[in-house]
């Protein structure tokens, strides 16, 4: 079932192409959008959340045209959107703010508003900072009440910028959790620099680069593109292609196999790297 239908999508800011000529389609389940910086995800998120209008091109989502604005209303009452740097207000509780984003979202029963709030902040694990200023949240936290905003109203679709970006191992481990049981009643897409979460979230990955979609298929996939091109050796590569030191002591080298290598099954990195070349040095982190 297709959610999202993009075809000819293009977005510039002055003389930057930020988004250039794209055409993706997405259905239901979780999709990651990779990329190095500057690539365009954060764009393309603004567009979809209907935060933004791109330059040219059409966007359908449910089969809704955010360009329309009768229909762009209808698509805001089916979408939750965690931006990149969610506003939330440092002076209101995280109940208060939840309750402020509800009533936007047209929940407009007192009653079905408060039941709604109590459920996303136990669906984030919010419920015993319901009373506590955003301002006094740690950082994980308020990350978590902005997914839980997102998750007002049970939206169909949810776009999530680096949802587990600043996130300890165990908030993250949290937010995989929640994201995962998300996708398998809705569309979710989310970009992230974090192939990790990729491999451990998502059904399909999306790799853009300068605006372009130049990846489009299961992380598998995107981790066969460096298969025969990685390598473990007790010495270091002569020369040319990337590698490190491991913990272990050995040189995991992505490229030609060097002397006394032996070919190591490549990760969703490894595939990455591959891909953007020395473009990605910047993009995984
Ligand atoms: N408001 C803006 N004004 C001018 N240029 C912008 C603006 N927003 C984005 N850009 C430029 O558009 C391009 C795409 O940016 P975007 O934020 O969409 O990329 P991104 O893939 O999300 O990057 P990152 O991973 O760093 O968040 C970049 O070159 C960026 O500098």
């Amino acid at each position: 079932m297709t959610t999202i239908r993009i075809t000819g999508l293009g977005k510039r800011y002055g003389a930057t192409t930020a988004l250039d000529d794209l055409d993706l389609t997405i259905g239901r389940g979780v999709t990651g959008l990779l990329g190095p910086n500057g690539a365009g995800k954060t764009t393309l998120l603004r567009c979809l959340g209907t935060a933004q209008a791109p330059d040219s091109g059409r966007i359908e989502v449910f089969g809704l045209n955010p360009a329309v604005a009768a229909e762009r209303t209808a698509l805001r009452r089916r979408l939750g959107y965690l931006p990149q740097s969610p506003g939330l207000y440092p002076n209101f509780t995280a109940a208060a703010l939840l309750d402020y984003v509800a009533v936007l979202k047209e929940l407009t029963g007192t009653r079905q508003r408060r039941a709604e709030v109590r459920r996303v902040l136990d669906e984030v694990g919010l419920t015993d900072r319901a009373r506590t200023k955003v301002r006094k949240l740690s950082g994980g936290m308020r990350q978590r009440l902005g997914l839980a905003q997102a998750l007002l109203g049970t939206p169909d679709l949810l776009i999530l910028d680096e949802p587990t970006v600043g996130l300890d191992p165990e908030q993250r481990m949290f937010f995989r959790a929640l994201i995962s049981r998300l996708g398998e009643t809705r569309t979710v897409l989310l970009s992230t620099h974090q192939t990790e979460d990729v491999s451990a979230l998502c059904e399909r990955v999306i790799v853009l680069r300068a605006g372009r979609a130049v990846f489009d298929g299961t992380p598998r996939e995107l981790a066969a593109l460096a298969q025969g091109q990685v390598w473990l050796s007790a010495d270091p590569p002569a020369g040319g292609s990337m590698y490190w030191r491991t913990a272990d002591g050995d040189y995991r080298t992505l490229g030609v196999r060097p002397p006394g290598g032996a070919a190591v099954r490549p990760s969703i990195e490894d595939g990455y790297l591959t891909l953007l070349g020395p473009d990605a040095a910047t993009a995984v982190r």
